[in-house]
């Protein structure tokens, strides 16, 4: 299927999607294309997103890399393990492993870098956790996520969390943030009965549309956001809208399906959604 991508200056969405695709039906080669700068839109067809924003009802977020700055740890304790190889770890990598199951990214780690002769993935798990665990309490919010989590919660709007992260590893790094998580309807972790197969699979996400009151809900009426590419990948699989805020350093062409990608969640505008619009700024 073919497609179009469109984007513009942020400063122009405050204006209704519709006027501003009419306006704006250009693309610029990838080369000129500068993430961190601009809001992109994909549109799969001129009959896709933009009729269906209206119908919004459910959010559902990804917990590591979108609500809490927790890849960040990820990174610095696979550093290290490699450098022990005199290897180093970079963003191709990265981002093959975030968003998985911790037993699927340890596979993917060790076979990766060719190190599995020497390190088996559960050995690799074992040699990161006691890094870790002294990391996750000290979790902090990524920009515009308690802003945005909050002007759902108060506005009705049913949310939920859908992690690949494990029981154990969502305690320590929500340790800090326990009332901001209250606001959840509920919480979907990867080693959940239910989540069979971790992102890409849509599993974790068809759990968390079980999950809402009167559920399972329609995918055409959710939103996920996600920063990771099996995430975002995942949310398409359940046939769900996905929002993607990916860090600056992910290659672009890595943002695979996702139907909109923003530098950060203080770009987020409920109202292309149909979601009820802020009514003060972000802080
Ligand atoms: O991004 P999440 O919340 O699905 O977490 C996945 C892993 O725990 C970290 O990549
Ligand atoms: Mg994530």
């Amino acid at each position: 299927m073919a497609v179009t991508r469109f984007f513009w200056q942020p400063v122009a969405l405050a204006s209704p999607i519709s006027n501003h695709l009419k306006s704006f039906c250009f693309s610029l080669p990838k080369t000129l294309e500068t993430p961190r700068t601009k809001i992109h839109f994909k549109m799969a067809n001129s009959a896709g997103p933009v009729s269906a924003r209206g119908l919004i009802t459910h959010v559902i977020f990804d917990m590591d890399g979108l609500i809490l700055d927790t890849e960040k740890f990820y990174t610095e304790v696979q550093e290290i393990i490699l450098a022990r190889f005199n290897k180093t770890f970079d963003w191709s990598l990265k981002a093959k492993m975030m968003g998985k199951k911790s037993t699927e990214s340890a596979k993917i780690f060790v076979e990766e870098t060719g190190i599995s002769d020497s390190l088996t993935p559960e050995d690799f798990l074992i040699e990161r956790e006691s890094m870790l665990q002294k990391m996750f309490p000290t979790s902090e919010l990524m920009p515009g996520a308690s802003h945005l989590i909050r002007h759902l919660h108060a506005k009705g709007i049913p949310i939920c969390v859908a992690t690949g992260s494990h029981k154990r590893h969502f305690a320590l790094k929500t340790q800090q943030h326990g009332e901001l998580f209250s606001l959840m309807h509920h919480v979907v972790l990867g080693d959940d009965p239910e989540v069979k197969k971790g992102k890409p699979s849509p599993d974790v996400f068809l759990a968390a549309a079980n999950r809402f009151e009167g559920g399972p809900i329609n995918p055409d009426k959710i939103i996920v956001f996600e920063d990771a590419p099996a995430g975002v990948q995942g949310a398409k699989n359940a046939g769900m809208f996905a929002v993607m805020v990916p860090d600056a350093r992910l290659d672009s062409s890595l943002y695979g399906p996702a139907d909109q990608i923003l530098n950060s969640l203080l770009d987020f505008n409920p109202s292309e959604w149909g979601l009820p619009p802020f009514e003060d700024e972000a802080s």
